[in-house]
């Protein structure tokens, strides 16, 4: 291939991977090749530079604006960071740095570079205006909405001395536990689960339900600080004075003297970092002095007083022994490898995760391979590739089992999934204790005190079939009991007996569970996609157990967030002739059964496939009302002005910007008379 075209196929796809980056939230590749594929992009436009296109990502921030949100400006663009692995680009860094600034002395400050999603935020007086991601540098999305849901970030900052107007910069991100907390979610009701903390993060930030967004507790660390006025001379003072006024400053931020000091740094946090509470994947180094900064400018794409160094993920080589196959709640049956202990990145790993059948193909693995370890975001290490350098005649191939590894009923593969499932709900013994485990769960029946081995007791003496006959249980069915549990890894026994104490306490909380809420209850059956939101959703929409039950594909339909899976999958479960007989058992027990209607009543489909936004007062509605009245007739509201808004509502003292803006997109603009008229046509 000629330069020309290499050049061509580079940009093509390098640009192909920024988008699915920034707009879609997914990595088709991971960074390292990323950057490596850019940094030859780059030698190649240097050498010729007469071939370089116009299309090109090297000199460009990589992301773009959306169109589901309002675009703002950046007071101050929002650049990228070069970046590098290599020791010996950093003391080319430093150099650079030393000729620009003539002889001058200078410090750098140390950060360790948070992966997450850039956010900047504006506030004026104090109070917190604008939330905006980086968009293309130039130009972000308006997403403020989403960021004030972020519990970390002051929405007003009480300090005298704040400027009138200043902008601070940080890193969006969702906790390791949070994710962790998501995904096993997400496994318990059978959802995909979502790649890495990142993509997660970005993929929450562009939702457009600000509610959904707050049930995933994102975070953010901020750090640095923008003005028009100059109130630091110092990142370091920037960062100290932000911390100060109550913003969320990560503390490993170092002043380091010199390119040794940062080398230092580099190594300290090499394995330190795993043991923050997100994923960073290097540092970044900083000139400390702001008018040394300005001295040295940027480029079009970064500032030249900074540079990213980023860590390559921690790998080891490690012999794979077996693979144990586990049986989760809904049947799935995920790969797990075991392997010969090894060290990585400060703790010792024994499994990593295989993910499914697909990727023990892709990875071209065989028993007793030498394979790759790697400790990327997630917290159980994956396995990487083999090293068949290191093959021996021992390797044999990996079999994957037809049959369930439990309880040897044949496995099945559903269309268009990756797992294979175990059909076998009910008898299957880890999806019955698993089914045990959902149902006692904080958010479903809330009787955590039979947590830890104790169901497992109640299912091994034949007390409970299913969770409807923990209603049945008394003290003497269960005085007495134990069972000695012996802990495969360490060897150590745990012994779990009922005594008095204990029995209350389950007997007290079994009897407290008859409380839970509706949505509570239907979230506790354990319907294949039914989360809580969903449940409290169905809930709040039909009003009772039994209109669930008997609802239609198209009736579950018509309630908000729910699709034709997750239609599909309650009327499945609630045709079951079991299920049924267990859902009588529940409310024999006493469930509730019954909540309250919530939803507004539709009153026709006038509004159908539209969409709305208003401003300003109303003379026949208020607020609340003309959101119901839009939604009960068919209705979607939207949160802000884009090309995808059929009608701007415009009352009294209507928001002039709203005005201007849709006049801008040509969005039809109605007044309440006209709203009025399409609501009876
Ligand atoms: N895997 C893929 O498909 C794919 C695609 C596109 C980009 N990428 C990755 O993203 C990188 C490019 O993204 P980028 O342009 O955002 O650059 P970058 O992520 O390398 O550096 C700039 C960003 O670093 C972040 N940052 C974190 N901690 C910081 C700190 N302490 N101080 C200042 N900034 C901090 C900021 O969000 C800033 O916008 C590439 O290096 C690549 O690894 C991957
Ligand atoms: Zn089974």
């Amino acid at each position: 291939m000629n330069p020309q075209e290499r050049i061509a196929e580079l940009t093509t796809l390098l640009n192909y991977y920024n988008h699915q980056y920034y707009q879609n939230s997914v990595s088709e590749v991971d960074d390292f090749s990323f950057d490596k594929l850019l940094a030859e992009l780059t030698n190649l436009e240097t050498q010729y530079p007469d071939l370089r296109l116009s299309a090109s990502p090297t000199a460009r921030v990589g992301g773009t604006i959306s169109k589901e949100f309002k675009t703002v400006f950046h007071r101050f663009p929002m650049l990228s960071l070069g970046n590098t692995y290599s020791e010996e680009d950093l003391i080319e860094f430093d150099k650079r740095v030393q000729k620009g600034l003539n002889g001058q002395s200078y410090d750098y400050i140390c950060e360790l570079k948070f992966d997450g999603v850039a956010l900047s935020l504006t506030y004026e007086n104090g109070v917190l205006v604008q939330g905006a991601t980086r968009g293309d540098g130039v130009r972000g999305d308006d997403i403020t909405n989403n960021i004030r849901t972020i519990r970390t970030v002051p929405l007003r900052v009480h300090a005298d001395s704040v400027p009138a107007l200043f902008e601070v910069r940080g890193e969006g991100f969702l906790p390791l536990a949070e994710f962790e907390r998501i995904n096993k979610e997400r496994e318990d009701i059978g959802e995909a689960l979502l790649a890495n903390p990142r993509n997660a993060a970005s993929g929450t930030f562009k939702q457009q339900d600000s509610a959904a967004v707050a049930k995933r507790r994102l975070d953010c660390f901020l750090y640095s600080f923008l003005s028009d006025v100059d109130v630091f001379d110092t990142h370091e003072e920037s960062l100290i004075a932000l911390k100060g006024w109550g913003f969320n400053v990560s503390q490993t931020w170092k002043k380091c003297a010199d390119i040794r000091d940062v080398m230092l740094y580099i190594n300290e946090w090499e394995t330190k970092r795993f043991d923050l509470p997100l994923n960073t994947d290097g540092i970044v180094i900083k000139v400390n002095r702001y008018d040394q900064q300005r001295d040295l400018g940027y480029t079009a794409k970064s500032p030249r007083w900074a540079i990213a160094f980023k860590y390559k993920a921690m790998a080891a080589s490690s012999v794979l022994n077996g693979i144990r196959y586990q049986v989760g709640r809904t049947g799935a049956v995920t790969p797990v490898a075991l392997l010969t202990p090894v060290l990585l990145a400060g703790t010792v790993v024994k499994r990593a995760s295989l993910h499914n059948s697909n990727e023990i193909e892709r990875l071209g693995i065989m028993l007793h391979d030498t394979v790759f370890v790697e400790k990327g975001g997630e917290i159980i290490p994956k396995i990487t590739g083999v090293d068949l350098t290191r093959r021996t005649g021992q390797s044999q191939p990996i079999v994957y089992p037809t049959t369930c590894p439990a309880c040897g009923t044949p496995l099945i593969r559903k269309e268009g999934e990756a797992n294979f499932y175990c059909p076998n709900e009910r008898g299957c013994p880890p999806q019955r204790q698993a089914r045990f485990e959902h149902f006692i769960q904080r958010r479903a029946m809330n009787i955590e005190s039979l947590g830890e081995g104790k169901i497992e007791l109640l299912i091994d003496r034949g007390l409970v079939q299913t969770p409807a006959d923990l209603y049945k249980l008394t003290v003497t069915d269960l005085l007495g009991i134990e069972k000695i549990f012996l802990d495969e890894e360490t060897g150590k026994k745990r012994i779990v007996s009922f005594r008095e104490k204990t029995v209350e306490n389950i007997l007290t909380a079994i009897e407290r569970s008859k409380a839970q809420s509706l949505p509570n209850v239907l979230f506790a059956l354990g319907i294949r996609y039914v989360g809580n939101t969903t449940a409290e959703k169905l809930a709040d929409y039909f009003g009772s157990m039994d209109a669930i039950m008997n609802a239609s594909s198209e009736a579950l339909l018509a309630v908000p967030d729910t699709g034709p899976r997750i239609a599909e999958s309650i009327v499945a479960w609630f045709a079951d002739a079991e299920n049924r007989e267990y859902v009588e058992g529940l409310r024999a027990a006493g469930l509730q059964f019954v909540g309250e209607k919530k939803m507004v009543e539709q009153e026709g489909d006038s509004l159908t496939g539209k969409t709305f936004l208003y401003t300003g007062t109303f003379e026949n509605f208020s607020r609340e009302e003309l959101e119901s009245r839009i939604e009960a007739n068919g209705g979607r509201l939207l949160s802000g002005i884009s090309k995808k808004l059929n009608y701007l509502i415009v009352g009294e003292n209507a928001g002039p910007s709203k005005v201007e803006k849709a006049k801008k997109l040509n969005v039809p603009m109605i007044g309440e008379d006209e709203f009025m008229a399409m609501l009876v046509m």
